[in-house]
């Protein structure tokens, strides 16, 4: 069956249900040689979420470029006339890996060092390997990403034929016309006139070989819309040694050429800081001079804070001068040698960007269980396995951290017990300025104690008086670890210290809420007390914590506990709905035995009397966790139903003060106490529970995702809703299809949209809801508007092409004779469970089969209900909504004869119809001269 998509003719996959990727081909003569021959168009290659995964990806490496090796990233620009004059605009942007290709020279230059195909890149390798897209044997080892904004393209060439056949190319975000032609013209700014044009939809990969890929030309014509794209290709033999050969030679990333200044040679040297202002990596330095020892601002945390980046020029130069003011002799005698270099390498950065995202991977420098080191998280997000450059970084950083320690033991610093952490890595467990940390402190002269404290809780970078002692105390602190106990001579006194905790805050639920500002939706923990053993509660258990609210901010860690001693245990069960959410996180993020401050954002708050409460602010508790029970198998229904009812009415009052997030968190966690609770109940029991609760329950979650624009969301929740909801009456029919109309209008399936809204006008016209006829006209309004806008976009993006032509020709036949590899369960592979774990938080119902694990009751045969509304007043629109379709198709079918006709009297191209086609003399498209690229 051939289907008319927009002036493009395709005959769709006859199975599509099979998980092999199944090719099409394209046929388009010149010259009586089809040439597209070689060119195999896969659809949905790369499932929506690793596309957004990896769109995400892509969007954070442009946003770090600077901190990308060498070439790695490039802007090209193109030049158009605009008046007499030439102007040149900003093109594609390009990111490279694995190699880097001179598209000036035309070849690969090994000299340039770019970065080398991450994890990520590789992954879509294996996916297009896995199912079939690429053979094996031809596995790319270089990639370009090609970032097209609106109006952005890429003029016709032919790629390199340096590189083997066949490569292939991915689209992201958005559809776009590829052209195709021997010959393809330029008609002036970056727009060209091709034969022949093939549709690259979104998530497709596209694969060149043969005729196609080394023969015709391709230009992408300036795009409608954002567009990504991948081409993956594989060096040939030769480039791949010389690429490795001179990897050895590169730089490893920026992050580790910081200044170097030493005390003996101070200052710096006007190069150094020259070539470090070039090239700045300021995190790395403002966390090298925080554990040098000034009292700096902490840069890092712009991230967290949500500031906006200070300008880096001003921001270095504010840093040099401060360090300037510290210089010897200000700088105290028994600070290191050296600035300690204890570089976030750009490893260790991606993977706690990546962690970032992850609810659990947050506790950066807590003390190391037994059986996991964060440390190792820290070095590149694995637990083994490194690679040679990792290993290299790792050397260079533990030699770095040992030089540091070696100059303390040196200088008037004596280490009296090493740091409780067991290895040296862990920078994150030394207190940063600006945090609280807990400590004990004796200072004596001789035999006698002039001074001492036990369990002090400071701020450290603001002693808390001016004497000498307690500044001496404070700047020690600074250069110390957690568990450490030092001794140092201050002014003939002996001074002992030793660091129990540092109380850094961490977020424990996500950083970065697509919804929502950082501090929304948030919950913190400040542990003042570390906690045993390994497990930490999860969703379903029980504990039993001793809560404090609101202690006093500045309460000192054992008063805090001694008040606690006071609070009669109680018990929380994780997930009931109970507490107010964000202090349940929190809990989540504890040990047995642990004190911590657990606080959540107002996003999660409850009124205490009910429903009307408008605003509500950061809520505070000091938290022992006494005991961790594992959950009980199953709730009861009546049990889970109480619960999911509180869940919902709550999730009423968010949502009544247009709090869509909390509200959907707390609707979608309404849902899930049905997970294991329904199976016992009758199927009457369950029809009543699924229309009174479950179907409401999806139809409020649709409201909020089309609240954050969520129409994948809001689609599949009311057809959901739609199957669920037993014996539906006609007013709820009609609601409920006008709201998927609505959705699908916003997904742009014209079809089906249209579909929903003529049974909604049914339903409504046998309910006799007029409100919503007028809903349904309203839709049918939009849909027409943005159909024709969208078909007003085609037209000109396709403009240039003479045919915008997509024969698509199986290639593969139904049967599967063996020839073709089979697509087998792709094993996990790197990130498949962040991925996971990130969408399913999204969408939970798409990847829990069991989430609504209730059968269908038998359906009631409908009985058709007397019609009362006389008057169709939406025949009109539909007649003309069919009338327009009619002319479109027109249109395209007569642009298909033309170009049928074209091809039957134009085969030599020269445009001249009715000659007789002349045969190689200077037409041969072999004989035409291409670029390569
Ligand atoms: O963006 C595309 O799909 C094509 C890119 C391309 O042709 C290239 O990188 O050589
Ligand atoms: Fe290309």
């Amino acid at each position: 069956m051939k289907k008319n998509i927009g002036g493009c003719w395709e005959i769709p996959p006859r199975a599509v249900e099979r998980r092999c990727l199944r090719g099409s081909g394209f046929v388009f003569f010149e010259d009586g040689t089809n040439i597209l021959e070689g060119l195999t168009l896969h659809r949905e290659a790369i499932d929506a979420r690793l596309e957004a995964y990896l769109v995400d990806w892509i969007d954070e490496q442009l946003r770090n470029r600077k901190a990308l090796l060498g070439a790695t990233f490039l802007q090209s620009t193109y030049t158009v006339p605009e008046g007499k004059r030439l102007v040149t605009r900003k093109g594609r942007q390009v990111l490279q890996y694995g190699s880097y290709y001179d598209y000036r020279e035309h070849a690969i230059d090994s000299t340039q060092p770019v970065e080398e195909m991450p994890a990520q890149l590789n992954r879509v390798i294996d996916e297009l390997t896995h199912k079939g897209a690429l053979p094996r044997w031809a596995r790319p080892d270089t990639c370009i990403v090609n970032v097209y904004e609106a109006g952005s393209g890429i003029s016709p060439h032919v790629d390199d034929v340096v590189y083997p056949r066949p490569f292939c190319t991915v689209s992201f975000l958005s559809d776009s016309p590829i052209f195709f032609g021997t010959r393809i013209t330029p008609l002036g700014g970056n727009r060209f006139g091709a034969p022949v044009a093939v549709d690259l939809p979104r998530r497709s990969v596209l694969v060149l070989d043969g005729v196609a890929a080394n023969v015709t030309k391709h230009c992408i014509p300036p795009v409608n819309t954002r567009r990504i794209s991948l081409t993956f290709r594989r060096m040939p033999e030769h480039a791949r040694r010389a690429v490795a050969e001179a990897r050895l030679s590169w730089p490893r990333g920026r992050s580790t050429t910081l200044l170097r200044a030493t005390v003996e040679a101070w200052p710096p040297s006007e190069e150094s800081r020259r070539s470090h202002l070039r090239n700045p990596r300021w995190e790395t330095v403002g966390e090298t001079l925080l554990s040098a020892s000034s009292p700096l601002p902490a840069p890092h945390r712009r991230a967290r804070r949500g500031t906006p980046p200070p300008d880096e020029r001003a921001f270095f130069v504010s840093i040099f001068s401060q360090i300037k003011a510290l210089s010897p002799p200000a700088l105290p005698v028994s600070t290191p040698a050296s600035l300690f270099l204890a570089p976030r390498t750009r490893n260790s950065r991606r993977v706690s960007n990546l962690m970032s995202s992850l609810r659990w991977k947050l506790y950066l420098g807590e003390e190391a269980d037994e059986a996991e080191s964060e440390d190792e998280d820290y070095l590149g997000g694995r637990s083994s396995g490194y690679t040679h450059d990792d290993m290299i970084a790792r050397t260079k950083k533990l030699a770095a951290v040992e030089a540091f320690e070696e100059a303390r033991r040196k200088g008037l610093v004596e280490i009296v017990r090493p740091p409780s952490h067991r290895n040296h890595l862990a920078a994150s467990v030394r207190p940063r300025v600006g945090e609280e940390v807990i400590f004990s402190y004796r200072a004596s002269r001789g035999e006698e104690t002039l001074a001492s404290g036990e369990r002090i809780v400071a701020r450290v970078g603001s002693p808390t008086n001016d004497d000498r002692r307690s500044v001496a105390i404070d700047r020690e602190l600074r250069d110390m670890r957690r568990g450490e106990k030092i001794r140092f001579e201050d002014d003939g006194t002996t001074i002992e210290v030793e660091l129990h905790v540092v109380c850094e805050e961490r977020a424990v639920t996500r950083a970065s809420s697509p919804w929502a500002s950082r501090r929304d939706g948030s919950a913190r923990k400040r542990r003042l007390e570390c906690g045993r053993g390994l497990p930490r509660p999860t969703w379903g258990d029980t504990v039993v914590v001793r809560v404090l609210e609101a202690p006093p901010a500045d309460a000192h860690a054992d008063a805090i506990a001694l008040a606690l001693e006071e609070e009669k245990p109680r018990e929380v069960a994780l997930g009931s709905g109970v507490e107010r959410e964000g202090f349940e996180t929190g809990l989540l993020a504890m040990k047995r035995d642990e004190l911590a401050i657990v606080s959540a954002s107002g996003e999660f708050c409850r009124s205490e009397a009910g429903e009307e409460k408008t605003s509500c602010s950061e809520w505070t508790a000091a938290v022992r966790l006494l005991e961790i029970r594992k959950k009980r198998e199953q709730p009861s229904i009546e049990e889970a139903e109480a619960v999911a009812r509180d869940l919902k009415r709550r999730g009423g009052v968010l949502a009544g003060m247009g709090r869509w997030r909390g509200a959907e968190a707390l609707y979608t966690r309404a849902l899930r106490h049905f997970d294991q609770a329904t199976f016992a109940l009758s199927d009457g029991a369950r029809d009543n529970l699924e229309n009174d609760l479950v179907v409401p329950l999806l139809l409020n979650i649709a409201v909020c995702a089309r609240k954050r624009a969520g129409h994948q969301d809001e689609e599949a929740l009311v057809t959901k809703a739609l199957r669920l909801r037993h014996a539906p009456d006609a007013a709820f029919k009609a609601k409920a299809y006008v709201r998927r109309a609505a959705a699908r209008v916003d997904l742009a399936k014209w079809d089906e949209a249209k579909e929903d809204l003529q049974l909604a006008a049914d339903n409504a016209k046998r309910a006799d809801a007029k409100p919503v006829l007028k809903d349904v006209q309203r839709q049918l309004a939009r849909l027409s508007d943005l159909r024709k806008a969208e078909r007003a976009a085609k037209t000109k993006q396709y403009a240039g092409a003479k045919a915008a032509f997509c024969d698509v020709v199986e290639v593969t036949d139904d049967d599967d004779d063996g020839s073709r590899p089979r697509a087998h369960k792709a094993a996990p592979l790197l990130y498949e469970k962040e991925i996971d774990d990130r969408l399913k938080a999204q969408k939970p119902w798409e990847y829990d089969p069991d989430y609504h694990k209730i059968k269908h009751a038998p359906r009631q045969p409908l009985q058709p209900e007397p019609a009362v509304l006389k008057e169709d007043n939406l025949k009109d629109q539909y007649k003309a909504f069919d009338e327009e379709d009619e002319k479109h198709d027109k249109a395209v079918a007569q642009m298909r004869q033309n170009w049928v006709m074209n091809q039957m009297y134009d085969t030599n191209g020269t445009g001249r119809r009715g000659m007789k086609p002349k045969g190689g003399g200077g037409g041969s498209m072999f004989e035409q001269s291409f670029t390569h690229l």
